[in-house]
């Protein structure tokens, strides 16, 4: 599908300049990202410095914010954590599971007022995956429906939003939601 030089990801760090390569140019190809995502194998040592828990909700920990193309977020996923129904603003979402596994159901867009929305399936993504979305697929929730285990998710934003809408699953109303750093490039903000 591609020639036969193609890269390999061996770290974070190398992770990060093949995107920033295939970000370089202007039209973002989707299988290039899916491929470098899939060549990175999940190493801890990569990015223990940027997972932080929180103990009340998931937390989203700026890695990298890509030249402005993209954003490279780290997320945690304590035991029973996860996110409302969700859209992704009209940006590609690229996500690869660094550690445990986590539980995605994808839904409908709302078709009428005040209808539940409707479920199209969910899939259980496990450590080194990597799935795709977009507003065109659908929206989706993530969650972490171990008892026992934390999870850790590597989502590429592109491009970056800083707001995106939430959806209530039994009246499909939409709210706008700004999305929010736990911490950046390893640092909590208020530490110097
Ligand atoms: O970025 C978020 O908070 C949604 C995680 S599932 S793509
Ligand atoms: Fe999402």
């Amino acid at each position: 599908r591609f020639g036969d030089n193609l890269p390999v990801a061996n770290n974070l760090d190398e992770l990060i300049e093949e995107l920033n390569k295939i970000f370089a140019s202007d039209e973002v190809n989707i299988e290039l990202v899916d491929y470098i995502l899939r060549t990175y194998k999940s190493n801890v040592d990569d990015w223990k410095k940027f997972a932080k828990f929180d103990r009340y909700r998931y937390t989203r920990n700026l890695v990298n914010s890509g030249n402005g193309k993209y954003n490279l977020i780290l997320l945690c996923w304590g035991e029973g954590q996860g996110s409302s129904i969700h859209d992704h603003a009209n940006a590609h979402c690229f996500m690869k599971m660094l550690q445990g596994e986590l539980q995605e159901i994808r839904y409908e867009w709302p078709k009428q007022q005040g209808e539940e929305l409707q479920e199209m399936g969910r899939t259980i993504l496990k450590e080194n995956s990597v799935c795709y979305i977009n507003d065109e697929q659908g929206l989706h929730r993530v969650e972490n429906v171990s008892h026992t285990d934390p999870a850790i998710s590597l989502h590429l934003y592109s491009p970056p939003f800083d707001t995106c809408h939430m959806f209530d699953k039994k009246t499909g109303r939409k709210t706008a939601s700004k999305v929010t750093f736990w911490s950046m490039y390893g640092k909590k903000e208020s530490q110097e």
